[in-house]
């Protein structure tokens, strides 16, 4: 289980992530979703003790991480595959690992195998890895120590989709035996079908939280306006009830009833759309104050 509580971590004047409480409960994988930028490693930096929380604090099952002795043990941390020593080889990284958490040197040979890794790509330096192979190495050294816990940043970063499928397997696996899988991914899809809780933040604030099947289930039509301040009058007069999102509404009926309210009050819609995409449409909507690029149809030609 993992615990954040009120966590609000700042540079100098830059609030990076602004007072976020969620939890990742055991036998559950929670994907933690968000735009670039939005501050999910640096959550998970607070949670591994490589970031000073400014308020606020994590707990990994239980405990503070850094007052956990032998942490490998108890939780398997992949933030930066890219970060692991470029000069050793894959064995002797997993090697060092096993030796520090004190394991058996079995357990490098049962962790090459889980993650594909063959005797001959073990032996090479891991400078000469593909992103693919320092991911599953990564992968490999967060499992080492068996823990109960396991953090993950972008995982599926640099997998093929065969790569891709297989992590999905090993991670549904792991947590049906009890772990708790924490994973940040930009790859929307693969969340839908590993994650069985969501968390989702942008401008380092939680926009929302919950089940995909509970987040989907609120969705409605999209709508936007040249004049949105009129179309929420629209609405009211229609009895459709709505909340603002990103630069639109989003209307609590099916677009051709909000087209209709609009119509009534002869404004001139610029978006119209039921929002039933799949979590993508979500994240994107969600998310539009803290996106960069422009997504309105026909912003890019
Ligand atoms: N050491 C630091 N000093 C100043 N600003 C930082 C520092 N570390 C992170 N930030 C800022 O905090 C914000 C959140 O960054 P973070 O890396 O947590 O985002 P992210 O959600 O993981 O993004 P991405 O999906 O691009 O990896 C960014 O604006 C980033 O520039």
């Amino acid at each position: 289980m993992i615990t954040v509580e009120g966590l609000t971590r700042k540079y100098g004047a830059f609030t990076a992530v602004d007072d976020i409480t969620f939890t990742a409960e055991p036998g559950r994988v929670t994907g933690f979703l968000g735009p670039n930028g939005a501050g999910k490693t640096t959550t998970m930096r607070v949670m591994v003790g490589l970031t000073r929380a400014t308020r606020g604090r994590v707990r990994v099952g239980g405990h503070d991480y850094a007052a956990i002795p032998n942490p490998g043990r108890h939780v398997g941390v992949l933030l930066d595959a890219s970060a692991q020593h470029a000069g050793r080889t894959g064995r002797e990284v997993l090697t060092v690992g096993a030796r520090t958490m004190g394991l058996p040197s079995s357990r490098v040979d049962e962790m090459l195998g889980l993650v594909s890794l063959s005797d001959e790509e073990a032996g090479r330096r891991v400078r000469n890895y593909s992103l693919g192979m320092r991911q599953r190495l990564g992968i490999a050294h967060a499992l080492l120590g068996d823990p109960q816990v396991l953090i993950l940043d972008e995982p599926a970063n640099g997998l093929d989709p065969a790569g891709i499928r297989w992590m999905r397997g090993l991670l549904k696996g792991y947590a049906e035996r009890g772990g708790t899988v924490l994973l940040s991914s930009h790859l929307l899809n693969e969340v839908q079908l590993i994650a069985d809780d969501i968390v989702m933040i942008g401008r380092g604030r939680i926009v929302a939280q919950g089940t995909p099947e509970s987040l989907l289930q609120d969705v409605g039509t999209f709508v936007r306006a040249t004049d949105n301040d009129r179309l929420g009058t629209a609405l009211t007069d229609s009895g459709i009830a709505f909340a603002p999102q990103g630069k639109g509404l989003l209307a609590d009926s099916e677009a051709v009833a909000v087209g209709r309210a609009a119509r009534d009050h002869q404004l001139t819609l610029v978006e119209l759309r039921p929002t039933d995409g799949g979590l993508e449409d979500l994240f994107l909507e969600l998310t539009a104050d803290a996106q960069r690029d422009d997504l309105t149809e026909g912003a890019v030609r």
